[in-house]
């Protein structure tokens, strides 16, 4: 099967527009076929040994995400104190969640034991089934944009407090949690980058020829 142009474009639209939102979500209901869809293109991401590793929480319940944000809260306050100096002013000022505002989260879990120990392509690299569900994150991501749903990942939150909340067993690993919904509108930058927190770094000086340069 050929890719056309006009699907290839597509493809790198959906890649270059999207961004991960934080305060933009509305409260509008994301219907079961469209978070199948998104859900499925997640699903069918590479994974080392066809592991398929993951597993997709859905979050709706209003008290579940309040204890999540609580967990949040805690989790960003620690975090505020470990900078310094003006970074610690700007930190913040960030909105760094949309925990209760999106309708929906989704926590991305990865089952280190699933199909036994020996996995083909995890047998000298071990962390190889995190990484994998991390390409499960990603297809989700880019699948919510073409549905034109936003995504949020938060991470400044301890697995202890969504295993609690969620009730994931100790052996389970937690890869993500994302929020997920409607947009008012999607930003044309990363929100760092619009902030100065930090330059998008030049292509160029992430190519390197044959060798790794320091650039
Ligand atoms: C593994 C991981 C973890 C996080 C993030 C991303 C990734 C990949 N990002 C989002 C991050 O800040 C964002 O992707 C970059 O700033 C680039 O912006 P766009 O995604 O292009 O909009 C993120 N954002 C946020 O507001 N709170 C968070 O806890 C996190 N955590």
């Amino acid at each position: 099967m050929k890719i056309t142009e006009d699907e290839r474009d597509a493809v790198y639209k959906t890649i270059f527009s999207r961004r991960d939102v934080r305060g933009q979500f509305k409260p509008d209901l994301i219907p079961d076929d469209v978070l199948k869809r998104i859900l499925t293109a997640a699903h069918h991401a590479p994974s080392v040994g066809f592991m398929q590793p993951w597993d997709f929480i859905v979050v709706k319940n209003k008290a579940t995400k309040e204890k999540i944000k609580i967990g949040f809260e805690s989790a960003h306050a620690e975090s505020a104190a470990m900078f310094t100096d003006e970074k610690a002013e700007q930190y913040r000022k960030l909105k760094l969640e949309g925990i209760l505002d999106a309708p929906l989260g989704i926590c991305v879990t990865c089952d280190r034991n699933r199909n036994g120990p020996t996995v083909i392509g995890r047998t000298i690299n071990s962390e190889m089934d995190l990484y994998s569900t991390v390409c499960a994150v990603q297809n989700l991501w880019l699948a919510a944009r073409a549905e034109n749903l936003g995504v949020g990942w938060v991470s400044i939150i301890h697995d202890s407090v969504l295993k609690d909340a969620l009730g994931i067993p100790e052996e389970i690993n937690i890869i993500a949690y994302l929020c997920v919904g409607y947009v008012s509108h999607f930003n044309d930058k990363p929100e760092l980058e619009k902030l100065g927190w930090l330059p998008r770094r030049d292509i160029d000086a992430a190519i390197h020829e044959e060798k790794w340069s320091p650039k």
